[in-house]
């Protein structure tokens, strides 16, 4: 069986939480215990095909023994870079990661393709408040060569897990995902890099 891994990343309190949960429970909670990272665990099938999917959520709060950006990119099939559309700094850092994904994607070796990665405007219901226009999440997904979506993690269930099941698909089938399987002498290190990186906590839901 595939196994398919997706991190989610961006500013603190721009919604991670709130998508993933909302993805693997249908429910929007209003607050999160966020204190660490965590990786939840689900089954899906897409097209017919069978997928363990692990969905990382980073936690924004500096902590002792942290996985870095650069490991949570190395780890990851494909990526949801979120931002809060009401808040100008969240866009910023979503910016930065897309640019640093990127630039990781050109030093990886040649044989491994570009990650896929979405490019999220999160908390859409407070478009009274936006204050990062529709326009300008375009153009970084487009310099960034991600597809994007504005959504609602708090009002709209079908667009969020619409979004999560094509990244799935999507990064199901890019070079990175398929190199690793084709590799399985690779996937000691791979399962020693998630143990240093993430411990043993790991979530189903
Ligand atoms: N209005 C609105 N609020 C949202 C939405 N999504 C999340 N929130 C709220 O934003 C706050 C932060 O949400 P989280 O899901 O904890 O954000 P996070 O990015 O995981 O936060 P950290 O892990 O602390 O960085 C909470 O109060 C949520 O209720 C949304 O779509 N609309």
């Amino acid at each position: 069986m595939n196994d398919i891994k997706v991190a989610v990343l961006g500013g603190e309190g721009v919604g991670k939480s709130a998508l993933i949960v909302r993805f693997l429970t249908r429910r929007f909670i209003g607050e999160y215990a966020s204190s660490s990272e965590c990786i939840y665990r689900k089954r899906m099938s897409v097209d017919g095909r069978q997928l363990n999917l692990e969905l990382y959520d980073p936690c924004s709060q500096p902590r002792e023994g942290k996985s870095t950006l650069n490991e949570q990119i190395h780890w990851a099939d494909g990526f949801v870079v979120v931002y809060d559309i009401s808040d100008r700094a969240s866009f910023i850092t979503a910016t930065a990661i897309v640019h640093l994904i990127r630039e990781l994607n050109l030093g990886a070796a040649k044989r491994e393709s570009e990650s896929v990665v979405f490019l999220v405007g999160n908390k859409q219901d407070l478009c009274h408040m936006r204050e990062v226009g529709k326009d300008e999440g375009q153009r970084l997904a487009t310099d960034g060569r991600c597809q994007f979506y504005e959504l609602s993690a708090a009002e709209c269930y079908q667009e969020v897990a619409l979004m999560f099941t094509k990244l799935v698909r999507n990064a199901s089938l890019s070079g990175k995902a398929k190199e690793r399987r084709r590799r399985p002498s690779g996937s000691k290190s791979m399962a020693k890099l998630i143990n240093n990186v993430f411990g043993k906590r790991r979530k189903s839901v």
